[in-house]
């Protein structure tokens, strides 16, 4: 008799992991840097941007990184199926595709991210609404796993596909900083519509799941009407808005470990947690002797992740943590901690934009909607 496939269940961030995605980067060959992918990667690509930027929408990415990267996802898949988790993969886009709407048009960006277009809250799929135009069809490309959920039961929703326009992107965040993000914007070829204003759009990854309490970063209005649209389509679950912890992201800032202790970037986002988690226990990102990754020799010298990255560990249970072999130093703190840790090399997560909590999506976790806040 065969397995029957399961149901999405994944309501927390370290209950015991069984069924995961893992994304691919084949054709990952260019960044499209257009104004929507430099606003929302601006605190990272400011210092290139303007006089010293490129002039090219497209910055090539060499080969040797992306098959360098595909030499550590691999190391990643074989670490956690060894684990005993279930992996799934996108579908691969088979060639770099360039897409193209009424308004603007892109190179599209492979499904390497995948924990950022998609949210699983509990046996719901929720598709978010992109910020980055290069990434507006990305989910197709795990469609063919959201079909298998669902054929299985789970529910699936989306929010409104955002239309991108020149006039969509709120800078608010910036703004409050007294940041000039103007930059940004030299050069944008994107068409606006009439009427249309700041729009619903917002990331999977500004999320982070304790069995029924979600912590949401709110930045800006883009951020705002997506924080509605979730508390009004998942009424069973209990939104946090945290205020503008981070530009959009938040899974190098806070990475809850198990009920009781999370990762956090810094002391100073402590008060931005609810009042229940004040009080956890707390990890802090050790130093590191890890030198900073130097790509000038290959002319492409964009980070596009901060060094916190390596704190985007990814969990298979309460007591296991896939890390960064390149993170020493966390690896021997956790493993202090009484944790097991699976070490994975990963090289370029600076390059690419992602660590491990990135690049996968836990769509089949053994818990519940617990309350952990009690
Ligand atoms: N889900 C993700 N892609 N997260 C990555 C967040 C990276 C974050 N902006 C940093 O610079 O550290």
């Amino acid at each position: 008799m065969t397995q029957a496939d399961p149901i999405a269940n994944s309501f927390d961030e370290w209950t015991q992991l069984l069924e995961v995605v893992v994304g691919r980067a084949e054709h990952y060959t260019e960044h499209h840097v257009d104004t929507s992918w430099r606003l929302f990667f601006f605190d990272n690509v400011a210092p290139i941007l303007g006089n010293t930027g490129p002039s090219q929408p497209l910055l090539q990415i060499p080969e040797q990184l992306v098959d360098e990267l595909n030499e550590d996802i691999a190391g990643l898949v074989d670490t956690l199926t060894g684990c005993g988790v279930n992996v799934l993969r996108p579908a691969a886009p088979g060639k770099a595709v360039d897409i193209r709407t009424p308004q603007w048009d892109a190179r599209a960006t492979p499904p390497l991210n995948v924990r950022d277009q998609t949210i699983i809250l509990g046996n719901t799929i929720v598709e978010t609404a992109p910020h980055v135009r290069a990434r507006v069809f990305e989910n197709d490309l795990l469609k063919p796993i959201f079909y298998r959920y669902y054929a299985a039961g789970s529910n699936w929703l989306s929010m409104p596909r955002p239309a991108l326009t020149r006039d969509s992107l709120d800078d608010a965040y910036f703004r409050r900083r007294g940041v000039d993000v103007s930059r940004a914007a030299e050069g944008e070829a994107a068409l606006g519509i009439d009427g249309l204003g700041l729009e619903m759009i917002f990331d999977g990854a500004q999320c982070m799941r304790l069995g029924c309490d979600v912590l949401v970063n709110v930045a800006n209005v883009n951020h705002e009407l997506a924080l509605r649209w979730l508390r009004e389509n998942i009424p069973q679950l209990r939104f946090h808005r945290l205020d503008g912890i981070a530009d959009n992201h938040i899974d190098s800032v806070i990475v809850p470990l198990r009920p009781g202790l999370l990762l956090l970037r810094s002391p100073e986002y402590l008060p931005f947690l609810p009042e229940a988690m004040r009080s956890w226990d707390v990890i802090y990102p050790p130093p590191t002797d890890e030198p900073e990754p130097d790509y000038s020799g290959f002319g492409f010298v964009v980070p596009i992740a901060s060094r916190y990255i390596d704190i985007n560990v990814l969990s298979v249970n309460e007591d296991t943590v896939v890390v960064n072999s390149h993170y020493p130093e966390l690896v021997d703190l956790l493993e202090k901690r009484g944790f097991t840790v699976a070490p994975v090399r990963h090289r370029h997560r600076r390059l690419f934009g992602g660590g491990f909590h990135c690049f996968t999506l836990d769509t089949v976790r053994a818990g519940g909607c617990e309350d952990y806040m009690t």
